[in-house]
């Protein structure tokens, strides 16, 4: 695949490279930074960027890779017919991700935490054959509304690989804004392995008020910069493939209101959004930084191209891989309420492991 050797070539010569398929995308790209990509300085703006792409971790500044060359190769359904066997779980894993949501919902209980999202690892082997490229084809296949992404950047070990449904922020070359609240999961298939439909799902007070925090956090940034016109579409059940989330999507006409900056600022006010870390932000933050033993990275970040064919698409880190040869540490979390049950939420980090894994470990 001529993908595969950009892909290996632009590594071994120390450029920093991304490749990615936006959702119903037809197409995926492949970007290269020849000088190996840079981390952007403290008061960066998103405006004032060249056509490039923007990787950024959980907490901390961005790298950007800069448009030395950009590609285009076509993307090909790449069905794989092998059955998937979920890996056995890790029950010391488990114990311990347990014992971080029942301390979570205790201090929820106590206040003023209201909601705190946990995250986890899994470490596995991939098979020996295993393909960057080829693997992206497969995800870009098996997710069709996701953003499948590979990035390498010569300052972070390993490859990042992802296949989120989550729109941090986006502005089309038509000057529309657009950002998310996603919160919610449940399978989305059924006991016999039928996809379920999502006008059929059925959503609790917890998963309800769980993406409530969300949209009232996207929301109280818009008030913060005293933008009171946009769209507001939901909350509605979306299927990204073996999950189902509740979505509001939240729209403005940026050429409209002469508002050009706007996708910089809610850039710089929404992240870490809710729906990865928690409400309010700084007691969430601390609490994550007190509790997770694995450092998050770029998983929970965010990633995607920017000022590229007059566009930005910028996705939370989301259904995430870092892999070191045949290594791959998956990661995966889940927004803890009062509500919350221990097993339940294992079992749903379980589930975001296996968006990936299903495809990855064939
Ligand atoms: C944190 C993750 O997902 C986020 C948390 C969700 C939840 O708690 O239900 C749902 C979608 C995402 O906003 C993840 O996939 O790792």
């Amino acid at each position: 695949m001529k993908q595969e050797l950009a892909w290996e070539e632009g590594i071994a010569k120390g450029a920093a490279v991304a490749a990615w398929r936006l959702p119903h995308g037809e197409e995926a790209f492949l970007l290269q930074d020849f000088s190996g990509g840079s981390i952007l300085e403290e008061g960066w703006n998103l405006a004032d960027l060249s056509a490039g792409f923007l990787a950024a971790p959980f907490i901390g500044l961005p790298y950007f890779l800069q448009a030395d060359s950009v590609t285009s190769f076509p993307l090909h359904s790449a069905e794989s017919s092998k059955p998937f066997d979920a890996p056995v779980e890790n029950l010391a894993k488990k114990t311990e991700f347990m014992g971080w949501v029942s301390e979570a919902i205790a201090a929820i209980k106590q206040g003023p935490l209201q909601k705190v999202v946990l995250s986890r690892t899994d470490e596995q082997d991939l098979p020996a054959d295993f393909k960057v490229m080829t693997a992206l084809q497969e995800l870009g296949a098996a997710y069709p509304n996701a953003f499948v992404c590979a990035l390498s950047i010569p300052a972070l070990p390993g490859v990042w690989m992802c296949a989120t449904p989550e729109i941090l922020v986006e502005q089309n070359a038509a000057g529309i804004f657009r950002t998310i609240s996603l919160a919610g999961t449940q399978s989305g298939v059924d006991a016999d392995g039928f996809g379920i439909s999502p006008s059929q799902a059925r959503w609790s007070q917890k998963e309800i008020e769980e993406q409530a925090f969300v949209s009232r956090y996207i929301i109280d940034c818009f008030k913060k910069i005293r933008l009171r016109e946009y769209t507001e579409i939901g909350p509605k059940t979306i299927s990204t493939g073996n999950l189902l989330h509740l979505k509001t999507e939240y729209i403005v006409d940026t050429k409209a209101m002469d508002f050009p900056q706007l996708p910089g600022l809610m850039l710089g006010l929404l992240h870490p959004t809710s729906a990865v870390c928690g409400t309010p932000k700084q007691e969430a933050v601390e609490f994550i930084s007190r509790t997770e033993s694995h450092d998050r990275s770029m998983y929970s970040g965010y990633l995607g191209p920017v000022n590229l064919g007059n566009a930005t698409h910028l996705f939370v880190n989301l259904r995430t891989v870092e892999i070191k040869e045949n290594h791959a540490v998956f990661y995966a979390g889940c927004g803890i309420t009062e509500d919350s049950d221990p097993a339940k939420e294992w079992q749903e980090t379980q589930m975001k492991c296996q968006t990936l894994q299903r495809i990855l470990m064939q």
